[in-house]
């Protein structure tokens, strides 16, 4: 029984790390505006740093409908989240973090209604710059408070769905769309590349 006791107090001791897919390993916003800007030269367009809602489609929507609509066909054509750009330090950040001690890291990511390309790109996305072995540590779902973790990463300031108070610690990973948002005391993790992700996992690690 003592096997037993053990085995459990040592999972329960991991820190169980989710990381959200768009935005936060791989940039959807440029890709999504270089997109339109080729597509449609002639359209006004929002920069990178106007950007305010969570949804692009959103914002644009206030323009004019039709550029929504336009928006709304870049993100649904095929190759659009196979082709992602990385965010910069994200692929790293994550090979190391799988291979830190007391640390299990899943993707958690939210897939397109209109799923015809974006499910399967997710997963070639995933194989291609992260590689095989995580392909068995993707979670994707429309409700991410269903999601079993301490932690959450993810650039979306509001993360609702059936679970009122989630297990998960949500900390808002910072894009265009959120650094004017008030996340009402979340923590912040900013980038991937300044080394503060290390400190941020440590802290966590204390607490579990
Ligand atoms: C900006 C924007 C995003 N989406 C979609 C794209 C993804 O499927 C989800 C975001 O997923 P995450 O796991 O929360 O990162 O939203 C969209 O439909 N319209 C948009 O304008
Ligand atoms: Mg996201």
């Amino acid at each position: 029984m003592a096997g037993k006791n053990s085995f459990r107090n040592h999972s329960e001791r991991k820190l169980l790390v989710l990381v959200d897919m768009d935005q936060v390993l791989c940039d959807f916003e440029m890709r999504l505006l270089q997109e339109f800007q080729s597509r449609h030269p002639n359209d006004p367009f929002i920069p990178l740093e106007e950007r305010r809602t969570f949804y692009a489609r959103d914002q644009y929507a206030k323009i004019r409908a039709d550029l929504a609509d336009n928006i709304r066909d870049i993100y649904n054509s095929e190759g659009f989240f196979r082709d992602l750009p990385e965010i910069p330090g994200a692929c790293d950040a994550m090979k190391e973090l799988k291979e830190m001690e007391g640390v299990d890291v899943f993707i958690c990511s939210s897939p397109l209604t209109s799923y015809e390309f974006c499910l399967k790109e997710k997963f070639q996305w995933i194989e291609e710059h992260l590689g095989q072995e995580w392909l068995d540590k993707i979670i994707l779902t429309k409700d991410k408070t269903v999601a079993n973790g301490h932690v959450l990463i993810d650039d979306r300031p509001n993360i609702k769905g059936a679970i009122r108070k989630p297990i998960w610690e949500h900390v808002v990973f910072t894009a265009c769309h959120n650094v004017h948002s008030d996340i009402r005391g979340k923590r912040r993790l900013d980038n991937w590349t300044d080394g503060s992700w290390r400190d941020l996992i440590l802290d966590l690690q204390m607490r579990v």
